[in-house]
């Protein structure tokens, strides 16, 4: 059992901001683990920054499956979480329930569904079976096509209303948190004091108990970062200075040097070898 549990993270509202980012792979995980960031997230934002789709519809579970394994073998400490992605959920509880399970069995601590109250049966026997679970409200971009792209929301009654009911049946179903995906602060401030489980905020201001990004995004990977986005490094521009370096070296025949290949020191007995084998090689020919 990894340290933090989804107990720690519900202990966490109103005591200590709880920190999430996604991680898609081995390398990654490792280091956000290491950093001491609390929920280390396969989002299926993944078909987007990793396999440059322009939305996330086209996910697969079997994707979510590869990432997961990758990902749970580097994490010790942090909550691994992982996305269910689009359509593995919405045909039947039935079918919510065994793709949430292949998720657990992949390495996972719990799962995360878009959505709340149109979900909050699969929710409750997701949990009753044992399955923690998160959900996600305000922008949830596995509506994509419907939404026409990717807005704020929170702005009208009925949008406040829908937040604030997902939010409620999220908690009434047993969920042990919920995201706000780009809801006005105002709104998930509310959100944050009208229910008992963390909200976790996503270009959803200061008032959530938790907050979490894109690896691709904060490390200034993805181009196409939301505005909601802080970079904390640029990672882009010191990846491409590394490989202009390296293609340069090679063009110029300065990589590799000295210290990063070996030769022999005895150069007859190389010779010796050398010799020999080419007159194998030449006796071979003749024969064939
Ligand atoms: N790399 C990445 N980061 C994310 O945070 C993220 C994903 N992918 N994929 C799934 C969702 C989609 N998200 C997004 C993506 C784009 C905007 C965005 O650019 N909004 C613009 C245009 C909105 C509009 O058309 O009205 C904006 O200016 O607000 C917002 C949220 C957040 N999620
Ligand atoms: C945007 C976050 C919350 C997400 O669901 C993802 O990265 O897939
Ligand atoms: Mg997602």
């Amino acid at each position: 059992m990894r340290q933090i549990t989804v107990k720690k993270i519900m202990e966490m509202k109103g005591k200590e901001k709880i920190v999430m980012v996604t991680a898609y792979d081995y390398p990654s995980a490792l280091i956000a683990d290491k950093a001491g960031i609390d929920i280390i997230f396969v989002g299926d934002s993944l078909g987007m920054v990793v396999y440059g789709d322009e939305n996330t519809l086209n996910v697969t579970m079997d994707q979510m499956l590869y990432h997961t394994r990758a990902v749970a073998k580097a994490v010790k400490r942090g909550l691994v979480l992982a996305d269910m992605p689009f359509m593995s959920y919405e045909v039947s509880i039935e079918e919510g329930m065994k793709n949430a399970a292949r998720l657990i069995q992949a390495g996972a601590d719990a799962v995360k569904i878009e959505g709340g109250y149109d979900h909050r049966k699969l929710v409750k026997r997701l949990v009753r079976a044992g399955i923690p679970v998160m959900g996600h409200t305000g922008l949830t971009p596995q509506r994509y096509l419907r939404l026409g792209g990717y807005h704020i929301t929170g702005e009208t009654e009925e949008e406040i209303e829908e937040i604030i009911k997902d939010a409620k049946a999220l908690e009434k179903a047993g969920a042990f948190a919920v995201v706000l995906e780009f809801v006005l602060s105002d709104v998930a401030k509310l959100v944050t004091e009208e229910v008992n489980i963390p909200t976790i905020g996503i270009g959803s201001g200061p008032h959530c108990d938790g907050q979490v990004l894109v690896w691709h995004d904060l490390l200034g990977v993805y181009e196409h970062a939301p505005p909601f986005v802080k970079k904390y490094a640029d990672l882009r521009s010191i990846i491409q200075l590394a490989l202009e370096n390296y293609r340069e070296e090679v063009k110029e025949g300065r990589f590799p040097s000295g210290k990063y290949y070996w030769e022999f020191l005895d150069k007859e007995d190389f010779e010796k070898k050398k010799r020999r084998v080419m007159e194998k090689l030449l006796e071979d020919e003749l024969e064939e």
